[in-house]
């Protein structure tokens, strides 16, 4: 991939020219001894939309919490391999992960607001951060970006728990933005919600990849069909002694992956053959 020289217009969604946010370069992953995840070589263009899509398994949650370490809250995970941003191994000894987590934000499948008011949802992160511009103007800011504003201006001090399940997990994103995230990793957030929701987040979706690097977890291929610029294929795979691995199969312009993939495997997936 090459750099990018100019800012990209608003209008003008797939530039030629990428940048490379994060890479993943032969990264494993092992819970206690057994292997989840297989060498994964990965570019992550910035500022775009990437899918991980796969048979149920194959690695995708596993990977996805790799590239802000939320791995490491895992006690049996043990992850090898280096994942680079900004020049650096994010699991060099002297990264600070919390650091690294406010860099790299997660959304996760189900909803998940604190039990505080929809203010002090979007307030507290950067509260902790020592936010020293106007907060008021951040938490609007933030619930527009997220377009949940319209929706609870005139209640930002009931709690956030009050919401819809769509409304929660919009307000998670808002969350998720106030800390004014580079890349916002997505673990199934449509899981739990109802087809309007869930179309509502996808547009939300399209909005915020113009201006941050996402990278989405979903079972839900039209879903990545429809929202992602990248998808990257997993598959499971059995190795000589039976055990099940996941690994990376093609990783590629989402448009290639569902039209005209390189992979039998991918096309049989895409198809809805298997997985
Ligand atoms: N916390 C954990 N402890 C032990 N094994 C785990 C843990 N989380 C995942 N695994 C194992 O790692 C492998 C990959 O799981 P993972 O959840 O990452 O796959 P996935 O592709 O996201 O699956 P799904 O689509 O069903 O959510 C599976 O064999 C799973 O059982």
């Amino acid at each position: 991939m090459h750099s990018r020289s100019s800012h990209t217009s608003d209008s003008q969604k797939k530039p030629d020219r990428l940048v490379v946010e994060m890479e993943t370069k032969e990264v494993s992953v092992y819970y206690g001894s057994h292997l989840a995840v297989r060498h994964v070589s990965l570019k992550i263009p910035k500022n775009q939309i990437t899918a991980f899509i796969g048979p149920s398994g194959c690695g995708k949650s596993t990977l996805l919490r790799c590239f802000n370490r939320m791995n490491d809250l895992i006690p049996s995970a043990r992850v090898e391999g280096s994942v680079i941003f900004h020049q650096q191994n994010i699991y060099d000894p002297e990264v600070d992960p919390s650091e690294v987590r406010r860099r790299i934000g997660l959304v996760f499948q189900k909803p998940n607001p604190f039990p505080k008011s929809i203010y002090d949802n979007i307030a507290f992160g950067p509260r902790i951060n020592g936010y020293q511009g106007d907060l008021d103007e951040l938490v609007e800011r933030t619930l527009r970006q997220a377009a949940l504003w319209d929706e609870v201006k005139d209640k930002l001090k009931m709690s956030g728990l009050s919401l819809s399940g769509g409304q929660q997990q919009r307000l998670c994103i808002a969350r998720t933005l106030a800390i004014q995230p580079e890349v916002i990793l997505m673990d199934e957030p449509c899981a739990s919600l109802d087809p309007i929701s869930t179309l509502r987040i996808e547009e939300l979706l399209k909005e915020l990849g113009r201006r941050y690097t996402i990278i989405i977890v979903t079972h839900n291929m039209q879903q990545a069909a429809r929202v992602s610029d990248f998808t990257a294929f997993y598959n499971t795979e059995i190795d000589d002694n039976g055990v099940r691995y996941g690994r990376l199969v093609e990783f590629n312009r989402t448009e290639k992956i569902f039209n005209s993939p390189a992979h039998r495997e991918t096309e049989e997936y895409v198809s809805g053959r298997f997985g």
